[in-house]
């Protein structure tokens, strides 16, 4: 055995080295010609993740010093070292070819791996994360029915209406126990998107936000204020539904596993804590129990019946859907589905649960600091909407379909900056499904591509003619693409046309994002959006706030959101 392994010394000696050799090799980062990188990351172990994780320290927003970049090496096309062993990843940094790729360029450009990973750890059967193709479409249709507008308006409308006066009255109880002091205000967004997305995916009311109303009126004279109305309010913590803590739980890991140099060993990690599988138990069986009953109270009908029953909610129609299918099928319909059918329902309601819960309230929050940072914008929205929705003659509020149906260009306009100065997904994430070219940069195929959505950041020049076909051929559909007299500052007034209305095409908008993999709730998220926004609006004078209490600094989870979110209200 000794001499064995003394005469293979030599040999072990070599395959050593090179396995080293090769390790160090791979580990250095080793850019694709001909694009743009920093010279002194090309150098480091760990390329450019440091300068990454230095800036993130201090800004907690990595799309900013990843797009700065761009600006640092003056190119609309880089490629940053974002983790040792792997390939660098490419950066695109001009609305335009943004736009253009995410549209029309999907046969080259795809969901990357490393988000539907993400995802597929926890959600493996759904349409998110599933490469854009017949499968993908296929699956999408299937909800078609609780997107479009014949379900949003029967279904959708009185409940968000609900819901919005829900979280006025709430709001309202705790403006009145803070007594003029600010007080934190997200989770009251979280709770009232929770309880719509839940009741149109599920058909169940929740009654979150009323439980969170009676637990501020049960303790508003029981509770001892600070002396300074500076200082924050003591309210009560908003009791949040299980379901709607297991959701943000699930976004949570989500995001970690995003950001992580070692997705697959962290999301392995996540998943043996024992937090991770009791909370996968409890969704996994709330979920599964729901299907089975609506499938078992269906299955009783006839295909008429089934055919003429109305959608109440998108688990009706999931659950419809397929009993329909079984019965053109010839299957069974009084047994259980099948796994895969189940799973599959079971996914697709809970993406919509995952993907349509939390963006909602973030982008409310955004807004509401918008109104607080800018009281004259503030005072001429509220102006707009009292001449355009006027109370009724006993102060009721004004009706959904008035606040859904009147034109109000300011309110638009105000929807549209907040969207676009919000930027909630900073970072779209895409893959290359083949060897291609941007801007007359040649990209290899798989590899991973993250674009700027961010409509406000001034355009680098760029030669017409280096501009994809498609992108060249739609220039002209919007005004323009930036504002010469730039975007940082919050400017509804940028959005309206000379005649004073509101004019969608004035500058691109990617805020849903754009293409096949665009947002598949933007109609409900807007409806919901406007209906709050108007109400919020009309109900409350948010008053400034103590500088300590008004950061407008963003903090990145799985969107950008607000670090702080505090109001001060005077009820109207
Ligand atoms: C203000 C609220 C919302 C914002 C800002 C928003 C934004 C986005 C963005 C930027 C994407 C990424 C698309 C891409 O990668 O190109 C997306 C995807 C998605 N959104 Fe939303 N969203 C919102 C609300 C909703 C709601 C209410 C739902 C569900 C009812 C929803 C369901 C989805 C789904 C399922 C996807 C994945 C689409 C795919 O299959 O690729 N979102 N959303």
């Amino acid at each position: 055995m000794d001499i064995l392994s003394l005469n293979h010394l030599p040999l072990v000696a070599i395959v050593l080295a090179f396995i080293l050799y090769y390790v160090s090799k791979r580990a250095y980062p080793s850019p694709y010609p001909g694009i743009p990188f920093n010279a002194t990351s090309a150098n480091k172990f760990w390329g450019d993740s440091s300068g990454l994780l230095d800036a993130v320290k201090i800004t907690q927003d990595p799309a900013k010093f990843i797009f700065q970049q761009n600006r640092k090496l003056n190119s609309p096309v880089i490629q940053l070292f974002l983790a040792p062993l792997s390939n660098p990843t490419i950066i695109i940094d001009d609305v335009r070819e943004v736009k253009d790729i995410l549209s029309n360029r999907t046969h080259e450009f795809d969901r990357a791996p490393r988000t539907q990973d993400a995802y597929r750890s926890l959600l493996p059967h759904c349409s998110l994360v599933k490469a854009t193709g017949p499968a993908f479409k296929h699956q999408r249709r299937f909800w078609e029915g609780v997107t479009g507008t014949p379900f949003l308006r029967r279904v959708a409308e009185p409940k968000m209406y609900r819901c919005a006066l829900g979280l006025i009255d709430l709001l309202r109880a705790q403006a009145k126990m803070a007594g003029g002091r600010p007080f934190y205000c997200f989770d009251d967004f979280d709770v009232a998107a929770f309880e719509l997305i839940w009741e149109l995916v599920f058909g169940t009311n929740v009654d979150a936000i009323k439980n969170a109303r009676n637990k501020v009126l049960c303790q508003t004279s029981d509770t001892a204020q600070p002396p300074s109305l500076n200082s924050p309010a003591r309210i009560p913590v908003i009791q949040k539904p299980d379901m709607c803590e297991a959701v943000s739980f699930f976004i949570s890991t989500v995001a970690k596993s995003l950001k992580s140099v070692s997705q697959t060993w962290h999301l392995w990690y996540l998943r043996q804590q024992p937090v991770y599988k009791r909370k996968l138990a409890f969704k996994n069986s709330t979920i599964d129990g729901l299907i089975e009953k609506t499938r078992s109270k269906l299955a009783g009908l006839s295909e008429g019946q089934l055919m003429e029953l109305e959608e109440s909610s998108a688990l009706v129609t999931g659950v419809r859907r397929q009993l329909l299918a079984h019965i053109r099928q010839g299957q069974p319909v009084n047994v259980p589905f099948p796994a895969s059918v189940q799973a599959e329902i079971h996914d697709e309601l809970f993406m919509i649960l995952v993907a349509g819960h939390e963006t909602k309230a973030v982008l409310l929050s955004w807004s509401v600091k918008f109104l607080i940072a800018n009281p004259e914008k503030q005072e001429k929205l509220r102006k707009a909407l009292v001449d355009a929705l006027p109370k009724g003659s006993n102060g009721e509020q004004p009706s959904v379909k008035s606040i859904l149906s009147t034109s109000i260009p300011y309110l638009e306009a105000y929807m549209e900056e907040s969207m676009r100065a919000a930027n909630t997904s900073p970072r779209l994430v895409r893959r290359t499904t083949t060897d291609t070219q941007v801007l007359g940069y040649s990209i290899p195929k798989g590899v991973t591509v993250i674009l700027n959505p961010y409509i406000g950041t001034q355009p680098l020049d760029i030669p017409e003619h280096l501009r994809s076909e498609t992108s060249r051929n739609s220039k002209g559909n919007f005004e323009s693409y930036w504002d010469v007299n730039g975007m940082d500052d919050f400017q509804p007034e940028r959005w309206l046309a000379e005649d004073g209305s509101f004019n969608p095409r004035q500058f691109p908008r990617l805020g849903f994002s754009a293409g096949p993999r665009m947002c598949y709730g933007r109609n409900l998220a807007l409806m919901e959006f406007r209906v709050n926004l108007v109400l919020l609006v009309l109900n409350f004078k948010f008053e400034s706030l103590p500088k300590d209490l008004d950061s407008m600094e963003s903090q990145q989870r799985l969107f950008r959101m607000p670090r702080q979110c505090y109001v001060r209200l005077s009820p109207l």
